[in-house]
């Protein structure tokens, strides 16, 4: 069976170009390429212009919770979310229980993944045992069993002289090594961000440094081991300019920024609602403009949402006691079109760049491109498409967003993974 997507614009390393595609569900590849196909190309004309089609988002930084935390989402409740969200590829958060800190955990993680993934799941390896920040984990060997990089994810590695060795050690097995950039003893019992709604809700606050000093260490750590240091969710100015001086000296630091943190600052939370608790915190309005501009000079790489799933009846709890964060594969891309590309404060050029090409650069991932020959893994973007954020439609297990009710324009209608419809909306257009 093959297809014949018809009369979209293709975005393209940059560029948005008409092209018809070919799609054989056989095999899963994209067949041909060109300007114009006719219809008898394929068995099945798709009618897709006036829409955009886009390489499968990539997002690098996903909480899928299974095993261990299946009433918070699944496998196949997260990649569904995902496909929904327009992502082909997510990576895979290993704060789950256990956690995948073996060759033997990560096989069967592996073999978990596929027999319940609907679109491509890339696990990360912890950096210590069990997160527990005591013993190093074997890069190699996770490196050999599959892991996409080295993370401890939901907690900071709080010894410097652990992330020396473990960045020693990765950059020797040729592993990444992701940080959830958070000094514990700088901590002091926080749940926001120190400013003025922590005050106003007599809440304990989370300085921008517990973020920053880690990140400050970790460059220096990573330029005296040669290693490849991801920041995972940046959040304050402070770690954008250490960020950007890092990369002026030549240190291989990357660093993504999530959708809520480019959207929100501590002025939208409106009280003492958990929906609005995420690590780390939604910061100040000039934190909040420091990522954009960081976005768009260059400083921080790409977006990854930092899906982070939890029950209704956790998220219900008051501030002080809800666990911390959102979902954000099925709304990042509706949110960040309709307030930044439509705004024209971003391209849509370079929103898709940030969901596709770069994080698969970064990561020297083989994916985010089309072309006759690859794999055919895109998604179908209805830029006219109008609708309101409605948390209890979501596919994905977690509820949890400070978005719902929020009025969007502009969302996925169609996912390709292997060749074949994982996501698709009645009506196309
Ligand atoms: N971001 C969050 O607020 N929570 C994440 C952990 C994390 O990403 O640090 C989670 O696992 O729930
Ligand atoms: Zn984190
Ligand atoms: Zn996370």
């Amino acid at each position: 069976m093959k297809k014949l997507y018809k009369g979209a614009r293709v975005y393209q390393n940059g560029k948005l170009i008409r092209q018809d595609l070919v799609v054989s569900e056989v095999t899963g590849l994209i067949e041909q390429m060109a300007v114009e196909l006719s219809h008898d190309t394929a068995d099945e004309t798709i009618d897709v212009s006036g829409l955009i089609i886009s390489p499968g988002f990539i997002d690098v930084h996903v909480h899928l919770r299974e095993p261990g935390g299946e009433q918070k989402e699944t496998i196949s409740s997260g990649t569904k979310a995902a496909a929904k969200g327009g992502y082909t590829t997510v990576c895979a958060m290993p704060n789950t229980r256990p956690v995948p800190d073996t060759k033997e955990q990560m096989e069967t993680l592996q073999a978990m993944i596929g027999r319940n993934a609907h679109v491509r799941v890339l696990p990360y390896g912890s950096i210590t045992i069990r997160e527990a920040g005591k013993d190093l984990t074997d890069a190699e060997a996770l490196k050999q069993a599959g892991a996409f990089a080295l993370t401890d994810d939901g907690v900071g590695v709080q010894s410097a002289g652990m992330m020396y060795r473990a960045m020693k050690q990765a950059a020797q097995a040729g592993i990444p090594v992701a940080a959830h950039c958070e000094d514990n003893s700088l901590l002091f019992g926080g749940h926001l961000h120190a400013g003025r709604k922590a005050e106003e809700l007599n809440i304990n606050g989370i300085l921008s440094t517990t973020e920053s000093v880690h990140i400050a260490r970790d460059v220096l750590l990573a330029e005296e081991t040669g290693a490849h240091y991801h920041v995972c969710h940046v959040s304050t100015e402070a770690s954008v300019r250490v960020i950007r001086d890092a990369k002026k000296a030549g240190i291989h630091v990357t660093a993504e920024v999530s959708p809520h943190h480019l959207l929100l600052n501590e002025d939208d939370i409106p009280g003492d609602d958990a929906q609005f608790k995420m690590n780390p915190p939604l910061r100040s309005r000039r934190d909040q403009l420091a990522l954009i501009e960081g976005l768009i000079d260059g400083t921080l790489d790409f977006i990854a949402t930092d899906h982070a799933p939890h029950t209704e009846e956790e998220k219900a709890e008051p501030i002080q006691h809800a666990p911390f964060g959102i979902t954000g594969l099925e709304t990042a891309f509706p949110l960040l079109h309709t307030f930044f590309v439509k705004t024209k404060l971003f391209k849509l050029e370079e929103l898709l760049a940030w969901m596709t090409d770069k994080p698969a650069n970064v990561f020297n991932l083989p994916y985010g491109r089309l072309a006759p020959g690859e794999k055919a893994e895109f998604t179908v973007l209805n830029l006219e498409k109008q609708f309101k954020i409605d948390a209890s439609s979501f596919v994905s297990r977690g509820k949890n967003t400070p978005f719902d009710g929020w009025e969007t324009i502009g969302q996925p209608v169609m996912t390709i993974f292997n060749g074949k419809d994982v996501l698709k909306k009645e009506e196309v257009k």
